[in-house]
């Protein structure tokens, strides 16, 4: 494995200590990457500082142009990067390479994008005044990017931060950097000019620190837990900075008595054991009309003990290890938590000696209540706990009680119950008779205690500009 290094300015940099990677399937260490703090914290945006003029300066369609470059490598490359993905992260080396095309999906979507940063005029109310309004990049951008999604976190800031005429200083995860590296190393090989895009590792806490007290940063666009995300919207006040917050998610996922029962099945695999259940969109609650419950469950069971689990890079496997023990022990605590509640184990939930990796196989929790942590806390995990419900009013209730608003899921065929239940949810996305609806194209984002602004579509490049308006006298 490539012994990689920070990319600050167009040249590859050392720190004066360096951080392991390791492969969360076998524990073995694959890499290690620099120890940054805040001395290239600082440096990283000298570099954006200094080259976001001529960036800016740019038309659109130069810009669009090198993104395209930098999308056609990331394409021929895809294989590779999606290798060096799983090696760091565990995902199934399929599902590896399909957001490495999703991670991509939005730097394609953005070089477009770019060339349509509309203006307006507005009628003056004064026969002598003429007002033009114009939009313009807000600056240097901080993006700090989560494990679970090495490639697509990137790229979803990267790509409307650089079409919009910004540049940034990115830090991605320190368990799962070498996609990000990697993704940088393309950028250079496109053409795309030093200092517009930074990358760095290290010291999370000091580098965070060093970026929202330098008042050239005007943005900061974070994906990662809510704890952290509200850490950095207080610390970013003190320069009044923009902020993008994508955060923590309890999806619920509801499936009515007129659903079709393989469809929500269906749509409850991909949604819940996408990534080892590690996604912020993943369901977490299950909440299914008490008069289909049986047959559902028995569908489920089936499906759920047919997951293949083992290391992402051997063929079929479905169900990866899960980043590391802490996220082993969460899920068990979970369980533990659920079962000593009354709760039933219909499958899995059985954790191999962490000595051999952190896997755990995927489960079902049955005669769940709400008291239960599981379904009030984030499980990042592979655990389905399903409750029932008799009435739309009731599971409308119980699906918002959470401070969550990320994802939502409903699985009905009656259109009145499947609207009614759709705009009763307090969650920005919802995923209706669709267990997979992140893509590119739609404005990606929480309400709540889920994060601030959204990702993808027109609305994503918004956040990366600033709005003026010129009024002329004539
Ligand atoms: N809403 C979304 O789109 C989305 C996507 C992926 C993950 N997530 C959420 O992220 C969490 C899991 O990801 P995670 O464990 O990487 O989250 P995390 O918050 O622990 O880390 C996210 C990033 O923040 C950095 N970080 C940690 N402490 C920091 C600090 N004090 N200052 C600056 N940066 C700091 C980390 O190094 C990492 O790069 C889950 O809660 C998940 O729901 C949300
Ligand atoms: O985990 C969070 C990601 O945003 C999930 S998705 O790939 O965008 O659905």
């Amino acid at each position: 494995m490539k012994a990689w290094n920070m990319y600050i300015d167009g040249q590859w940099v050392d720190a004066e200590e360096r951080i392991d990677v390791a492969n969360p399937a076998t524990l073995e260490v694959i890499a290690t990457v620099p120890k940054a703090k805040e001395k290239e914290a600082q440096a990283a945006v000298d570099a954006a500082s200094a080259a976001l003029p001529d960036w800016a300066a740019k038309t659109a369609a130069e810009r669009s142009a090198l993104l395209m470059n930098w999308f056609h490598l990331i394409d021929e490359q895809k294989e590779e990067i999606g290798r060096i993905m799983t090696t760091e992260q565990g995902k199934p080396l399929k599902e590896a390479i399909g957001e490495v095309g999703y991670a991509n999906s939005f730097i394609s979507w953005y070089a477009e994008e770019g060339k349509r940063i509309y203006g307006e005029t507005v009628p003056a109310s004064a026969p002598n005044k003429r007002i033009f309004v114009t939009k313009q990049p807000v600056g240097v951008v901080a993006a700090i990017t989560p494990w679970n999604f090495p490639a697509a976190m990137m790229t979803r800031k990267v790509g409307p931060a650089l079409a919009a005429g910004c540049t940034v200083v990115v830090k991605p995860s320190e368990l799962t950097p070498l996609t990000a590296y990697k993704l940088a190393e393309l950028a250079e090989e496109a053409g795309i000019p030093k200092g517009v895009i930074n990358v760095i590792t290290g010291d999370a806490a000091a580098i965070g620190e060093t970026w929202m007290t330098d008042s050239r940063v005007r943005k900061i666009s974070f994906t990662g837990s809510t704890n952290v995300g509200k850490l950095l919207m207080r610390q970013a006040a003190d320069t009044m900075k923009k902020v993008s917050l994508e955060l923590g998610g309890h999806a619920p996922f509801i499936v009515t008595e007129n659903a079709d029962l393989d469809k929500a099945v269906e749509g409850l695999m991909g949604s819940k054991y996408r990534n080892a259940g590690q996604t912020c969109v993943c369901a977490n609650r299950v909440y299914v009309h008490e008069s289909v419950e049986a047959e559902f469950v028995e569908k489920l069971k089936a499906s759920v003990g047919q997951l293949s689990v083992g290391n992402g890079l051997d063929e079929g496997v479905e169900i990866g290890p899960l980043i590391n023990e802490a996220a082993v022990d969460k899920v068990k605590k979970q369980l533990k938590d659920a079962i000593s509640k009354g709760a039933l184990l219909e499958t899995g939930g059985e954790a191999l000696s962490s000595e051999k990796g952190y896997f755990i196989t995927p489960a079902v929790l049955t005669n769940v209540s709400d008291d239960m942590e599981c379904m009030i806390e984030e499980t990042f995990g592979p655990l389905a706990p399903v409750t029932t419900y008799k009435t739309t009013e009731e599971v409308i209730k119980r699906a918002n009680n959470s401070p969550y608003g990320l994802a939502a899921y409903v699985f009905s065929q009656n259109i009145s119950e499947a609207i009614t239940i759709s705009e009763g949810l307090e969650y920005g996305i919802v995923g209706l008779n669709d267990g997979l609806p992140s893509v590119a194209q739609a404005p990606f984002g929480g309400m709540k205690e889920s994060g601030l602004g959204r990702e993808g579509g027109h609305w994503g490049i918004e956040e990366y500009l600033e709005v003026k308006y010129i009024s002329l006298g004539l």
